[in-house]
């Protein structure tokens, strides 16, 4: 099906307006990339910023679905040329920040508008969306960003709470024309089977990860020492097996989880961090 949006361009127009438009020239690349995914034949797989095709032709072979999205009208109608007789390629005229997903579980593998990396990433990472596993080219500075074994980001913990994050390999300019001015990386991502901390606790969770990392420097007894009183902050430290002068930011993901719930088990609601109400209207809006 092919949905046009009310702002689709003119279709006879051949150059593009909008930005990161570094298509994929490299087959191995692909090749690589679909390898990643894994995809199962009854797999829905969605292809954001699809371009022209590079990668929606050959996922098509292997998914029973691709969904592809695509902002550029031009770039639509290569899309739609090339098409032909396919039956399981949906194409989407849309902004992907401004587009429903999936209701059932699906795979994403793209190459996407590196400009709104962080934007896309809220989207698919957030707890309620069904992304089962995602292998998605980023800017190099992003994806060792999203996976450095520092989280001083709330946003970066709270999605590697829910999912694996891996920075698979770095892909240079040469592999995209035209090429970007920044090295790339692949990440390959993959929805916890045992999330870290229950998607119905995100919201606390999230003030938790806010108010912990409000200074990731700050050392693990100031940062927390209005949430635990001294004995329970003696006794989480042991538990965690850390320093009490550990920054917050030194702490990993699994360590987080150990400190959401000590604070669920021992901490009463008063002492526990709130989430501020313009920054869960801003996570409302985001969905
Ligand atoms: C890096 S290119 C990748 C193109 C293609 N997948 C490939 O690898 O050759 C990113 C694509 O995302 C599209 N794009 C940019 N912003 C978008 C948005 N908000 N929603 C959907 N697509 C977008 C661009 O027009 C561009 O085609």
């Amino acid at each position: 099906m092919f949905k046009k949006n009310k702002n689709h361009r003119d279709p006879l127009k051949t150059s593009s307006n909008f930005p990161s438009q570094n298509m994929i020239i490299s087959k191995r690349l692909i090749h690589d990339m679909i390898d990643l995914a894994r995809i199962h034949p009854h797999e829905t797989v969605l292809d954001i910023g699809a371009g022209a095709g590079a990668l929606t032709f050959p996922l098509a072979e292997k998914a029973a679905k691709v969904l592809a999205i695509e902002i550029d009208s031009v770039l639509i109608h290569k899309l739609l040329d090339k098409m032909g007789e396919r039956g399981n390629i949906e194409v989407k005229q849309c902004d992907f920040l401004e587009t429903s997903l999936p209701s059932k579980p699906f795979v994403v593998v793209a190459n996407i508008p590196y400009s709104i990396t962080t934007p896309i990433f809220g989207k698919l990472l957030h707890p309620a969306v069904p992304m089962q596993r995602a292998v998605i080219l980023v800017e190099k500075g992003a994806a060792k960003g999203f996976t450095s074994h520092s989280i001083r980001n709330p946003r970066i913990l709270n999605w590697r709470m829910q999912y694996e994050i891996r920075l698979v390999r770095t892909v240079s300019p040469d592999h995209f024309a035209p090429p970007p001015k920044v090295d790339s990386a692949i990440l390959s991502i993959r929805r916890r089977e045992q999330p870290l901390v229950s998607p119905q606790h995100h919201q606390m969770f999230s003030a938790l990860a806010t108010y912990g990392l409000r200074d990731p420097k700050l050392p693990l007894y100031a940062a927390l020492s209005e949430i635990f009183t001294p004995p329970q902050i003696a006794r989480l430290v042991k538990l965690l097996r850390v320093d009490r002068e550990l920054p917050m930011g030194q702490l990993n993901e699994e360590q987080w989880g150990t400190v959401f719930h000590t604070m669920l088990q021992h901490v009463p609601p008063y002492r526990r961090p709130q989430l501020r109400k313009d920054s869960r209207s801003k996570s409302k809006k985001r969905k």
